[in-house]
Protein backbone atom coordinates (compact mmCIF):
# COMPACT_ATOMS: atom_id res chain seq x y z
CA UNK A 1 0.00 0.00 0.00
CA UNK A 2 1.51 3.38 -0.91
CA UNK A 3 1.15 5.80 2.27
CA UNK A 4 -0.38 9.39 1.27
CA UNK A 5 1.57 12.22 1.51
CA UNK A 6 2.99 13.77 4.18
CA UNK A 7 1.99 11.26 6.81
CA UNK A 8 5.48 9.19 6.23
CA UNK A 9 6.14 9.41 9.81
CA UNK A 10 3.48 6.36 10.19
CA UNK A 11 5.05 4.52 7.48
CA UNK A 12 5.58 0.74 8.79
CA UNK A 13 9.15 -0.25 9.03
CA UNK A 14 10.68 -1.38 5.69
CA UNK A 15 10.41 -5.09 6.07
CA UNK A 16 14.42 -5.78 6.20
CA UNK A 17 13.84 -9.06 8.08
CA UNK A 18 16.39 -10.47 10.54
CA UNK A 19 16.51 -13.14 8.43
CA UNK A 20 17.71 -11.28 5.21
CA UNK A 21 19.94 -9.44 7.61
CA UNK A 22 21.98 -12.30 9.00
CA UNK A 23 22.18 -13.97 5.77
CA UNK A 24 23.74 -11.08 4.53
CA UNK A 25 26.21 -10.85 7.23
CA UNK A 26 27.08 -14.44 7.56
CA UNK A 27 27.28 -15.46 4.23
CA UNK A 28 28.86 -11.97 3.02
CA UNK A 29 30.49 -13.53 0.02
CA UNK A 30 27.66 -15.65 -1.02
CA UNK A 31 28.28 -17.89 -4.50
CA UNK A 32 27.23 -16.18 -7.54
CA UNK A 33 24.62 -17.04 -9.70
CA UNK A 34 26.43 -19.43 -12.37
CA UNK A 35 26.32 -17.83 -15.44
CA UNK A 36 26.27 -14.97 -18.52
CA UNK A 37 23.12 -17.24 -19.22
CA UNK A 38 21.44 -15.75 -16.34
CA UNK A 39 17.86 -15.17 -17.97
CA UNK A 40 14.90 -13.06 -16.42
CA UNK A 41 13.71 -16.18 -15.80
CA UNK A 42 16.58 -16.49 -13.10
CA UNK A 43 16.09 -12.78 -11.99
CA UNK A 44 12.32 -13.42 -11.45
CA UNK A 45 13.63 -16.53 -9.31
CA UNK A 46 15.71 -14.20 -7.38
CA UNK A 47 13.42 -11.92 -6.84
CA UNK A 48 11.45 -14.39 -5.08
CA UNK A 49 14.14 -14.36 -2.29
CA UNK A 50 13.47 -11.73 -0.10
CA UNK A 51 15.55 -8.93 -1.45
CA UNK A 52 16.48 -5.13 -1.08
CA UNK A 53 14.87 -4.55 -4.60
CA UNK A 54 12.59 -6.44 -6.49
CA UNK A 55 11.16 -5.21 -9.64
CA UNK A 56 9.36 -7.09 -12.42
CA UNK A 57 8.71 -6.43 -16.61
CA UNK A 58 8.37 -2.97 -15.86
CA UNK A 59 7.16 -0.61 -19.21
CA UNK A 60 7.53 3.43 -19.09
CA UNK A 61 6.83 5.50 -21.93
CA UNK A 62 7.60 9.57 -22.16
CA UNK A 63 5.62 10.24 -24.99
CA UNK A 64 6.06 8.40 -27.99
CA UNK A 65 9.46 7.02 -26.62
CA UNK A 66 9.27 3.61 -25.03
CA UNK A 67 12.04 4.43 -22.18
CA UNK A 68 11.14 0.79 -20.63
CA UNK A 69 9.42 -2.22 -21.75
CA UNK A 70 10.36 -5.30 -19.57
CA UNK A 71 12.97 -4.14 -17.18
CA UNK A 72 13.75 -6.51 -14.50
CA UNK A 73 16.02 -6.39 -11.30
CA UNK A 74 16.62 -8.03 -8.18
CA UNK A 75 19.08 -7.01 -5.41
CA UNK A 76 20.57 -8.00 -2.00
CA UNK A 77 21.36 -6.45 0.98
CA UNK A 78 25.14 -6.47 1.23
CA UNK A 79 26.00 -6.10 -2.22
CA UNK A 80 27.17 -3.52 -5.06
CA UNK A 81 24.41 -4.31 -7.55
CA UNK A 82 25.50 -2.31 -11.29
CA UNK A 83 22.98 -1.32 -13.92
CA UNK A 84 24.69 -1.42 -17.35
CA UNK A 85 23.82 -0.40 -20.74
CA UNK A 86 23.96 1.59 -24.00
CA UNK A 87 23.24 5.45 -23.62
CA UNK A 88 19.28 5.63 -24.11
CA UNK A 89 18.59 2.09 -22.61
CA UNK A 90 16.95 3.10 -19.84
CA UNK A 91 19.33 2.77 -16.48
CA UNK A 92 18.30 6.05 -15.78
CA UNK A 93 14.69 5.63 -16.28
CA UNK A 94 14.73 2.31 -13.91
CA UNK A 95 16.64 4.39 -11.31
CA UNK A 96 14.15 6.94 -11.29
CA UNK A 97 11.36 4.43 -10.79
CA UNK A 98 13.44 2.26 -8.15
CA UNK A 99 13.45 5.76 -6.34
CA UNK A 100 9.97 7.11 -7.07
CA UNK A 101 11.26 10.25 -9.16
CA UNK A 102 9.01 8.68 -11.86
CA UNK A 103 5.96 5.83 -12.00
CA UNK A 104 5.96 2.34 -14.14
CA UNK A 105 3.24 2.22 -16.72
CA UNK A 106 3.05 -1.32 -15.84
CA UNK A 107 5.32 -4.31 -14.28
CA UNK A 108 5.72 -4.16 -10.14
CA UNK A 109 7.90 -2.77 -8.52
CA UNK A 110 8.93 -4.15 -4.66
CA UNK A 111 11.43 -1.59 -2.82
CA UNK A 112 12.19 -2.42 0.94
CA UNK A 113 8.16 -3.56 0.58
CA UNK A 114 7.03 -0.06 -1.00
CA UNK A 115 6.38 0.69 -4.15
CA UNK A 116 8.08 4.54 -3.77
CA UNK A 117 5.54 6.98 -5.33
CA UNK A 118 7.89 9.82 -4.86
CA UNK A 119 11.72 10.70 -3.82
CA UNK A 120 10.51 11.71 -0.54
CA UNK A 121 8.43 8.54 0.25
CA UNK A 122 11.53 6.91 -0.78
CA UNK A 123 13.70 8.22 1.46
CA UNK A 124 11.61 7.79 4.59
CA UNK A 125 11.15 4.03 3.63
CA UNK A 126 15.29 3.93 3.66
CA UNK A 127 16.15 4.81 0.28
CA UNK A 128 18.53 7.40 -1.04
CA UNK A 129 19.24 8.55 -5.05
CA UNK A 130 22.37 10.56 -5.73
CA UNK A 131 21.16 11.19 -9.62
CA UNK A 132 23.12 12.02 -12.36
CA UNK A 133 22.03 15.52 -12.33
CA UNK A 134 23.53 17.03 -9.04
CA UNK A 135 20.73 18.93 -7.61
CA UNK A 136 22.44 21.77 -5.76
CA UNK A 137 21.19 25.15 -4.70
CA UNK A 138 24.23 26.90 -6.08
CA UNK A 139 23.50 29.99 -3.70
CA UNK A 140 23.24 28.28 -0.90
CA UNK A 141 26.49 27.11 1.53
CA UNK A 142 27.74 23.80 1.53
CA UNK A 143 26.27 22.44 4.90
CA UNK A 144 23.17 24.03 3.98
CA UNK A 145 22.67 21.90 0.29
CA UNK A 146 23.92 18.94 2.41
CA UNK A 147 20.99 19.03 5.01
CA UNK A 148 18.77 20.23 2.64
CA UNK A 149 15.36 19.24 3.54
CA UNK A 150 16.40 17.11 6.42
CA UNK A 151 14.77 18.46 9.08
CA UNK A 152 11.29 16.72 8.04
CA UNK A 153 12.96 13.11 8.04
CA UNK A 154 15.26 13.28 10.79
CA UNK A 155 13.87 13.13 14.48
CA UNK A 156 15.88 15.37 16.28
CA UNK A 157 17.07 18.08 14.31
CA UNK A 158 20.55 18.67 14.90
CA UNK A 159 21.53 22.61 15.52
CA UNK A 160 23.53 24.36 12.97
CA UNK A 161 26.68 24.56 14.74
CA UNK A 162 25.99 20.38 14.56
CA UNK A 163 25.37 20.25 11.21
CA UNK A 164 28.68 22.16 10.01
CA UNK A 165 30.52 19.70 12.05
CA UNK A 166 29.36 16.69 10.62
CA UNK A 167 29.26 18.60 6.71
CA UNK A 168 32.97 19.34 7.31
CA UNK A 169 33.77 15.75 8.66
CA UNK A 170 32.22 13.87 6.04
CA UNK A 171 32.99 16.23 3.42
CA UNK A 172 37.34 16.17 4.37
CA UNK A 173 36.97 12.53 4.44
CA UNK A 174 35.38 11.79 0.94
CA UNK A 175 36.62 15.21 -0.92
CA UNK A 176 40.19 15.15 0.69
CA UNK A 177 40.84 18.38 1.01
CA UNK A 178 40.22 21.43 3.70
CA UNK A 179 36.24 22.46 3.64
CA UNK A 180 34.72 25.25 4.93
CA UNK A 181 31.01 24.62 5.44
CA UNK A 182 29.85 27.82 4.96
CA UNK A 183 31.53 28.42 1.48
CA UNK A 184 28.90 29.02 -1.01
CA UNK A 185 28.27 25.86 -3.32
CA UNK A 186 28.97 27.85 -6.77
CA UNK A 187 32.57 28.68 -4.82
CA UNK A 188 33.47 25.03 -5.11
CA UNK A 189 34.71 22.66 -8.21
CA UNK A 190 32.41 20.37 -9.69
CA UNK A 191 34.06 17.16 -7.72
CA UNK A 192 33.41 19.19 -4.77
CA UNK A 193 29.70 19.68 -5.83
CA UNK A 194 29.57 15.62 -6.67
CA UNK A 195 30.90 14.78 -2.81
CA UNK A 196 28.24 16.99 -1.53
CA UNK A 197 25.26 15.36 -3.28
CA UNK A 198 27.02 11.83 -1.89
CA UNK A 199 27.21 12.98 1.72
CA UNK A 200 23.55 14.14 1.35
CA UNK A 201 22.97 10.89 0.64
CA UNK A 202 25.13 8.77 3.01
CA UNK A 203 23.88 11.16 6.11
CA UNK A 204 20.80 9.41 5.68
CA UNK A 205 22.14 6.12 6.25
CA UNK A 206 20.41 4.47 3.59
CA UNK A 207 19.28 0.72 3.62
CA UNK A 208 19.74 1.20 -0.46
CA UNK A 209 21.76 3.20 -2.15
CA UNK A 210 21.21 4.25 -5.64
CA UNK A 211 24.28 6.03 -7.87
CA UNK A 212 23.14 7.08 -11.27
CA UNK A 213 26.26 8.10 -12.92
CA UNK A 214 27.82 9.68 -10.13
CA UNK A 215 31.97 9.16 -10.04
CA UNK A 216 31.70 10.78 -13.58
CA UNK A 217 32.93 14.22 -12.33
CA UNK A 218 35.18 12.27 -10.01
CA UNK A 219 38.90 11.85 -10.87
CA UNK A 220 40.89 8.32 -10.46
CA UNK A 221 41.86 8.60 -7.11
CA UNK A 222 38.22 10.05 -6.02
CA UNK A 223 36.52 7.49 -7.60
CA UNK A 224 38.78 5.14 -5.84
CA UNK A 225 37.71 6.84 -2.25
CA UNK A 226 33.99 6.32 -3.88
CA UNK A 227 34.73 2.43 -4.16
CA UNK A 228 36.17 2.21 -1.14
CA UNK A 229 33.29 4.01 0.12
CA UNK A 230 30.92 1.76 -1.63
CA UNK A 231 32.53 -1.47 -0.23
CA UNK A 232 32.26 -0.15 3.06
CA UNK A 233 28.26 0.26 3.06
CA UNK A 234 28.10 -3.16 1.19
CA UNK A 235 29.91 -4.73 4.48
CA UNK A 236 27.23 -2.76 6.12
CA UNK A 237 24.56 -4.62 4.85
CA UNK A 238 23.46 -1.66 2.51
CA UNK A 239 22.11 -2.74 -1.20
CA UNK A 240 24.47 -0.58 -3.34
CA UNK A 241 22.73 0.19 -6.57
CA UNK A 242 24.97 1.71 -9.80
CA UNK A 243 24.29 3.17 -12.56
CA UNK A 244 27.88 3.24 -14.60
CA UNK A 245 29.28 3.07 -18.20
CA UNK A 246 32.70 2.50 -16.26
CA UNK A 247 33.16 -0.53 -17.32
CA UNK A 248 36.44 -1.64 -16.57
CA UNK A 249 35.91 -0.30 -12.81
CA UNK A 250 33.04 -2.10 -11.65
CA UNK A 251 34.19 -5.07 -12.83
CA UNK A 252 36.78 -5.20 -10.20
CA UNK A 253 34.36 -4.61 -7.49
CA UNK A 254 30.26 -5.22 -8.40
CA UNK A 255 28.65 -8.43 -7.35
CA UNK A 256 25.87 -8.19 -10.02
CA UNK A 257 25.32 -6.31 -12.92
CA UNK A 258 21.98 -6.12 -14.46
CA UNK A 259 22.04 -5.42 -18.13
CA UNK A 260 19.61 -3.87 -20.25
CA UNK A 261 19.35 -3.30 -24.11
CA UNK A 262 16.33 -1.22 -25.68
CA UNK A 263 14.39 -0.77 -22.47
CA UNK A 264 14.96 -4.62 -21.42
CA UNK A 265 16.46 -6.36 -19.19
CA UNK A 266 18.93 -9.08 -21.33
CA UNK A 267 20.40 -10.66 -18.37
CA UNK A 268 22.76 -10.55 -15.07
CA UNK A 269 25.93 -11.39 -14.48
CA UNK A 270 27.52 -12.28 -11.67
CA UNK A 271 30.72 -12.37 -9.82
CA UNK A 272 32.46 -14.62 -11.45
CA UNK A 273 31.47 -14.08 -15.27
CA UNK A 274 31.97 -10.22 -14.28
CA UNK A 275 34.30 -9.62 -17.31
CA UNK A 276 34.18 -6.59 -19.43
CA UNK A 277 33.83 -8.77 -22.90
CA UNK A 278 30.68 -10.47 -20.50
CA UNK A 279 28.99 -7.16 -20.36
CA UNK A 280 29.82 -6.05 -23.77
CA UNK A 281 28.56 -8.94 -25.45
CA UNK A 282 24.94 -8.38 -23.40
CA UNK A 283 24.98 -4.96 -23.59
CA UNK A 284 25.17 -4.30 -27.45
CA UNK A 285 23.66 -6.67 -30.82
CA UNK A 286 27.17 -5.40 -31.97
CA UNK A 287 29.60 -8.30 -32.42
CA UNK A 288 32.83 -6.25 -32.30
CA UNK A 289 33.73 -5.74 -29.00
CA UNK A 290 37.62 -5.64 -30.39
CA UNK A 291 38.15 -1.85 -29.09
CA UNK A 292 39.49 1.02 -28.00
CA UNK A 293 42.39 0.67 -31.01
CA UNK A 294 41.44 2.96 -33.72
CA UNK A 295 43.96 2.31 -36.51
CA UNK A 296 46.42 4.67 -37.55
CA UNK A 297 49.98 5.22 -38.72
CA UNK A 298 52.61 6.37 -36.64
CA UNK A 299 53.39 9.93 -37.33
CA UNK A 300 56.71 11.88 -36.11
CA UNK A 301 55.25 15.75 -34.99
CA UNK A 302 58.03 18.31 -33.93
CA UNK A 303 58.74 19.79 -37.32
CA UNK A 304 56.78 22.19 -38.80
CA UNK A 305 54.21 25.13 -38.10
CA UNK A 306 52.42 23.86 -34.95
CA UNK A 307 48.93 24.13 -34.73
CA UNK A 308 48.91 25.90 -31.51
CA UNK A 309 51.91 26.42 -28.99
CA UNK A 310 51.30 27.97 -25.38
CA UNK A 311 54.57 29.99 -24.19
CA UNK A 312 55.71 30.20 -20.84
CA UNK A 313 52.13 30.18 -19.39
CA UNK A 314 51.95 29.80 -15.34
CA UNK A 315 48.10 28.81 -14.30
CA UNK A 316 48.78 31.19 -11.19
CA UNK A 317 50.83 34.80 -10.51
CA UNK A 318 53.41 32.94 -9.13
CA UNK A 319 53.16 29.22 -10.43
CA UNK A 320 56.25 27.75 -12.74
CA UNK A 321 55.64 28.29 -16.46
CA UNK A 322 56.11 25.57 -19.05
CA UNK A 323 55.53 25.85 -22.65
CA UNK A 324 52.70 23.22 -24.99
CA UNK A 325 52.74 22.64 -28.38
CA UNK A 326 50.00 21.02 -30.85
CA UNK A 327 50.94 20.14 -34.35
CA UNK A 328 48.52 19.51 -37.25
CA UNK A 329 47.14 15.48 -37.02
CA UNK A 330 47.61 15.46 -33.63
CA UNK A 331 46.16 14.21 -30.65
CA UNK A 332 47.56 15.24 -26.92
CA UNK A 333 45.82 13.52 -24.49
CA UNK A 334 45.88 15.46 -20.79
CA UNK A 335 45.83 14.10 -17.53
CA UNK A 336 46.01 14.60 -13.89
CA UNK A 337 44.20 14.38 -10.46
CA UNK A 338 41.68 16.78 -9.83
CA UNK A 339 43.11 20.53 -9.24
CA UNK A 340 46.58 19.94 -11.34
CA UNK A 341 45.93 22.21 -13.21
CA UNK A 342 44.56 20.38 -16.77
CA UNK A 343 41.25 21.86 -16.35
CA UNK A 344 42.41 26.00 -16.47
CA UNK A 345 44.91 24.41 -19.06
CA UNK A 346 42.54 23.87 -21.54
CA UNK A 347 39.94 26.64 -20.59
CA UNK A 348 42.79 28.98 -21.24
CA UNK A 349 43.32 27.14 -24.38
CA UNK A 350 40.00 27.66 -26.04
CA UNK A 351 40.01 31.48 -25.00
CA UNK A 352 37.96 30.58 -21.63
CA UNK A 353 39.97 31.60 -19.18
CA UNK A 354 42.60 34.22 -19.11
CA UNK A 355 46.19 32.94 -18.13
CA UNK A 356 47.60 34.61 -15.40
CA UNK A 357 51.22 34.40 -17.38
CA UNK A 358 52.08 33.61 -20.88
CA UNK A 359 50.40 33.79 -24.37
CA UNK A 360 48.50 31.28 -26.67
CA UNK A 361 49.21 31.29 -30.27
CA UNK A 362 47.74 29.68 -33.06
CA UNK A 363 48.70 29.09 -36.77
CA UNK A 364 46.02 29.45 -39.78
CA UNK A 365 46.50 27.40 -43.19
CA UNK A 366 48.47 30.55 -44.57
CA UNK A 367 51.14 29.71 -41.96
CA UNK A 368 50.01 33.26 -40.30
CA UNK A 369 49.89 33.40 -36.80
CA UNK A 370 46.65 34.83 -34.28
CA UNK A 371 46.89 35.52 -30.80
CA UNK A 372 44.26 33.26 -28.62
CA UNK A 373 42.99 35.68 -25.48
CA UNK A 374 39.20 35.15 -25.47
CA UNK A 375 36.26 33.44 -26.80
CA UNK A 376 35.80 35.82 -29.73
CA UNK A 377 39.55 35.23 -30.96
CA UNK A 378 39.29 31.41 -30.34
CA UNK A 379 36.11 31.02 -32.17
CA UNK A 380 37.62 33.48 -35.00
CA UNK A 381 41.01 30.90 -35.44
CA UNK A 382 38.03 27.92 -35.67
CA UNK A 383 38.83 26.23 -31.93
CA UNK A 384 35.67 24.52 -30.79
CA UNK A 385 35.38 23.39 -26.98
CA UNK A 386 33.10 20.34 -26.04
CA UNK A 387 32.42 20.39 -22.40
CA UNK A 388 32.17 17.04 -19.87
CA UNK A 389 30.46 19.38 -17.52
CA UNK A 390 27.31 20.15 -19.56
CA UNK A 391 25.01 20.97 -17.26
CA UNK A 392 26.78 24.32 -15.97
CA UNK A 393 28.72 24.59 -19.80
CA UNK A 394 26.78 23.10 -22.54
CA UNK A 395 22.71 22.42 -23.17
CA UNK A 396 20.33 25.27 -22.86
CA UNK A 397 17.75 23.27 -20.41
CA UNK A 398 14.72 25.38 -22.18
CA UNK A 399 15.98 25.00 -25.64
CA UNK A 400 14.98 21.83 -28.37
CA UNK A 401 17.72 19.71 -29.50
CA UNK A 402 18.27 21.17 -32.79
CA UNK A 403 18.04 24.62 -30.83
CA UNK A 404 20.84 23.30 -28.47
CA UNK A 405 22.46 21.92 -31.66
CA UNK A 406 22.43 25.23 -33.40
CA UNK A 407 23.08 27.86 -31.15
CA UNK A 408 26.86 28.56 -32.34
CA UNK A 409 26.09 27.81 -35.83
CA UNK A 410 23.77 30.51 -36.42
CA UNK A 411 26.13 33.31 -37.54
CA UNK A 412 27.28 30.82 -40.23
CA UNK A 413 23.75 29.74 -41.61
CA UNK A 414 22.39 33.21 -41.70
CA UNK A 415 21.96 35.44 -44.55
CA UNK A 416 22.62 38.86 -45.03
CA UNK A 417 19.05 39.73 -44.16
CA UNK A 418 19.85 37.69 -40.64
CA UNK A 419 17.36 34.61 -42.01
CA UNK A 420 18.58 31.66 -41.13
CA UNK A 421 18.98 28.94 -43.93
CA UNK A 422 17.17 26.09 -42.03
CA UNK A 423 17.46 23.33 -44.44
CA UNK A 424 21.32 23.82 -44.52
CA UNK A 425 21.24 23.37 -41.06
CA UNK A 426 19.30 20.63 -40.94
CA UNK A 427 21.38 18.89 -43.32
CA UNK A 428 24.31 19.40 -41.16
CA UNK A 429 22.36 18.19 -38.39
CA UNK A 430 21.74 15.13 -39.49
CA UNK A 431 25.01 14.03 -40.84
CA UNK A 432 26.05 14.91 -37.07
CA UNK A 433 23.28 12.77 -35.54
CA UNK A 434 24.30 9.72 -37.95
CA UNK A 435 27.73 10.45 -37.06
CA UNK A 436 26.75 9.89 -33.41
CA UNK A 437 24.09 8.27 -33.61
CA UNK A 438 22.26 10.25 -31.45
CA UNK A 439 19.00 8.22 -30.36
CA UNK A 440 15.88 10.72 -30.28
CA UNK A 441 12.36 11.09 -30.58
CA UNK A 442 11.90 14.78 -32.57
CA UNK A 443 14.48 17.15 -32.71
CA UNK A 444 11.92 19.98 -31.27
CA UNK A 445 12.04 17.92 -27.90
CA UNK A 446 13.62 19.54 -25.14
CA UNK A 447 17.11 18.73 -24.87
CA UNK A 448 16.64 17.25 -21.20
CA UNK A 449 14.39 14.88 -22.44
CA UNK A 450 17.60 13.05 -23.81
CA UNK A 451 19.66 10.62 -21.83
CA UNK A 452 22.39 12.24 -20.74
CA UNK A 453 24.69 10.30 -22.56
CA UNK A 454 22.62 11.25 -26.09
CA UNK A 455 22.92 15.11 -24.47
CA UNK A 456 26.63 14.59 -24.76
CA UNK A 457 26.69 13.58 -27.94
CA UNK A 458 24.66 16.61 -29.09
CA UNK A 459 27.47 19.23 -27.54
CA UNK A 460 29.93 16.85 -29.16
CA UNK A 461 28.31 17.04 -32.84
CA UNK A 462 28.08 20.80 -32.26
CA UNK A 463 31.66 21.07 -31.94
CA UNK A 464 32.26 18.87 -35.19
CA UNK A 465 29.82 21.16 -37.07
CA UNK A 466 31.54 24.25 -36.47
CA UNK A 467 34.41 22.61 -38.46
CA UNK A 468 36.82 23.69 -36.21
CA UNK A 469 40.97 23.25 -36.54
CA UNK A 470 41.78 22.61 -33.23
CA UNK A 471 39.01 20.20 -30.86
CA UNK A 472 39.42 21.21 -27.36
CA UNK A 473 37.54 18.27 -25.24
CA UNK A 474 37.46 18.75 -21.48
CA UNK A 475 36.26 15.01 -20.67
CA UNK A 476 33.74 14.58 -23.05
CA UNK A 477 33.21 10.62 -22.56
CA UNK A 478 31.58 11.25 -19.25
CA UNK A 479 28.43 9.43 -19.14
CA UNK A 480 28.60 8.03 -22.54
CA UNK A 481 28.74 4.30 -23.41
CA UNK A 482 31.58 2.60 -24.82
CA UNK A 483 30.03 2.04 -28.17
CA UNK A 484 29.95 5.61 -28.58
CA UNK A 485 33.54 6.29 -27.19
CA UNK A 486 34.43 4.26 -29.82
CA UNK A 487 32.92 6.02 -32.58
CA UNK A 488 34.01 9.56 -31.03
CA UNK A 489 37.58 8.11 -31.24
CA UNK A 490 37.01 7.14 -34.59
CA UNK A 491 35.80 10.48 -35.67
CA UNK A 492 38.44 12.42 -34.32
CA UNK A 493 40.79 10.32 -35.56
CA UNK A 494 39.62 11.20 -38.65
CA UNK A 495 39.58 14.83 -37.89
CA UNK A 496 42.89 14.40 -37.12
CA UNK A 497 43.97 12.74 -40.03
CA UNK A 498 42.57 15.74 -41.85
CA UNK A 499 44.65 17.93 -40.47
CA UNK A 500 42.61 18.92 -37.32
CA UNK A 501 44.45 18.96 -33.84
CA UNK A 502 42.86 17.46 -30.79
CA UNK A 503 43.05 18.28 -27.32
CA UNK A 504 41.38 15.08 -25.03
CA UNK A 505 41.46 15.95 -21.41
CA UNK A 506 40.51 12.66 -19.14
CA UNK A 507 39.69 11.83 -16.11
CA UNK A 508 40.02 7.78 -17.23
CA UNK A 509 43.77 6.81 -18.36
CA UNK A 510 42.62 3.76 -20.51
CA UNK A 511 41.11 6.66 -23.11
CA UNK A 512 44.72 7.43 -24.45
CA UNK A 513 45.60 4.07 -25.21
CA UNK A 514 46.06 3.29 -28.63
CA UNK A 515 44.62 7.15 -29.14
CA UNK A 516 46.70 9.77 -28.36
CA UNK A 517 50.13 10.70 -29.65
CA UNK A 518 51.10 12.08 -26.63
CA UNK A 519 49.97 12.41 -23.14
CA UNK A 520 50.68 15.15 -20.81
CA UNK A 521 50.40 15.06 -16.97
CA UNK A 522 49.35 17.99 -14.86
CA UNK A 523 51.10 17.92 -11.42
CA UNK A 524 50.76 20.70 -8.57
CA UNK A 525 49.37 23.41 -10.34
CA UNK A 526 52.19 22.50 -13.95
CA UNK A 527 52.93 20.12 -16.77
CA UNK A 528 54.79 18.04 -15.31
CA UNK A 529 55.65 15.26 -17.70
CA UNK A 530 55.08 14.40 -21.13
CA UNK A 531 55.17 11.02 -22.91
CA UNK A 532 55.05 9.78 -26.58
CA UNK A 533 52.35 7.52 -28.09
CA UNK A 534 54.79 4.55 -27.10
CA UNK A 535 55.30 5.31 -23.34
CA UNK A 536 51.52 5.60 -22.46
CA UNK A 537 51.05 3.57 -20.17
CA UNK A 538 48.99 3.39 -17.21
CA UNK A 539 51.52 2.94 -14.79
CA UNK A 540 53.70 5.82 -15.87
CA UNK A 541 50.69 8.09 -16.08
CA UNK A 542 49.15 7.11 -13.43
CA UNK A 543 52.75 7.67 -11.39
CA UNK A 544 53.02 11.13 -13.07
CA UNK A 545 49.24 11.90 -11.72
CA UNK A 546 51.23 11.94 -8.69
CA UNK A 547 54.53 13.72 -9.18
CA UNK A 548 56.29 10.60 -9.72
CA UNK A 549 58.52 9.95 -12.50
CA UNK A 550 58.77 6.26 -11.83
CA UNK A 551 55.69 4.17 -12.86
CA UNK A 552 53.08 3.10 -9.93
CA UNK A 553 50.63 0.04 -10.46
CA UNK A 554 46.88 1.11 -9.80
CA UNK A 555 47.14 -1.60 -7.09
CA UNK A 556 49.07 0.72 -5.01
CA UNK A 557 46.67 3.43 -5.59
CA UNK A 558 43.36 1.52 -4.53
CA UNK A 559 45.22 0.51 -1.71
CA UNK A 560 43.61 2.17 0.88
CA UNK A 561 42.27 0.75 4.30
CA UNK A 562 38.31 0.22 4.08
CA UNK A 563 36.96 2.32 6.62
CA UNK A 564 36.38 0.47 10.03
CA UNK A 565 32.89 -0.16 11.08
CA UNK A 566 34.08 2.49 14.38
CA UNK A 567 34.55 5.29 11.52
CA UNK A 568 31.57 4.53 9.74
CA UNK A 569 29.33 4.47 12.86
CA UNK A 570 31.20 7.69 13.68
CA UNK A 571 30.18 9.59 10.29
CA UNK A 572 26.65 8.10 10.40
CA UNK A 573 25.67 9.62 13.94
N1 LIG B 1 11.54 12.92 -19.39
C1 LIG B 1 11.70 12.33 -20.57
N2 LIG B 1 10.96 12.71 -21.65
C2 LIG B 1 11.11 12.11 -22.84
N3 LIG B 1 11.97 11.08 -23.08
C3 LIG B 1 12.73 10.67 -22.05
C4 LIG B 1 12.64 11.27 -20.75
N4 LIG B 1 13.52 10.64 -19.93
C5 LIG B 1 14.13 9.69 -20.68
N5 LIG B 1 13.65 9.71 -21.94
C6 LIG B 1 14.06 8.83 -23.04
O1 LIG B 1 14.04 7.50 -22.56
C7 LIG B 1 15.13 6.77 -23.11
C8 LIG B 1 15.94 6.15 -21.97
O2 LIG B 1 16.59 7.20 -21.28
P1 LIG B 1 17.49 6.96 -19.99
O3 LIG B 1 17.93 8.31 -19.51
O4 LIG B 1 16.78 6.10 -19.04
O5 LIG B 1 18.71 6.15 -20.64
P2 LIG B 1 20.13 5.79 -20.00
O6 LIG B 1 20.36 4.35 -20.27
O7 LIG B 1 20.20 6.24 -18.58
O8 LIG B 1 21.08 6.65 -20.91
P3 LIG B 1 22.50 7.36 -20.58
O9 LIG B 1 23.51 6.28 -20.46
O10 LIG B 1 22.75 8.18 -21.81
O11 LIG B 1 22.34 8.21 -19.35
C9 LIG B 1 15.92 7.73 -23.96
O12 LIG B 1 15.54 7.54 -25.30
C10 LIG B 1 15.49 9.09 -23.48
O13 LIG B 1 15.55 10.04 -24.51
Amino acid sequence: MVPERGRLDLLPAPRRSSRVESRVRHEPGRPPRAGVQASLDKINETAHQMSAISVKNVSKNFGETRALRAASLAANFGEIHAIVGENGSGKSTLAKIISGVVPADSGAVDVLGHTPSSPTEAIAIGLSTIFQEMMLAESLTIWENVFAGSDSFWKRSSSTTEKKRRTKEILERLADCPIDPDWPVSSVPLSVKQWIVISRALLQKPKVLVFDESSAALDLEATSRLHHEMLALKADGTAVIIVTHRIAELVKFADQATVLRDGETVGQIGRADMTEENLLRLMSAKTDHSAKSVAKDRVAFGGGTPALRASNIALSTNGQSFNFQLFPGQIVGIAGLDGAGQTEFVRILAGIDKAPQGTVTVWDDKGEEHPVADLASAEANRIAYVSGDRKKEGIFANLSILENFGLALYGRYANKAGFIDRKALSDVFQKEKERLSIKFARRSDKITTLSGGNQQKVLIARAFALNPRIIILNDPARGVDIGTKQDLYTHLRAFAAEGGAVIYLSTEIEEFFNFADRADVFFEGGLFASYDEDQIGEETILGAMFGQSEPVEMSEVLEQELPSETQLQAVAQ
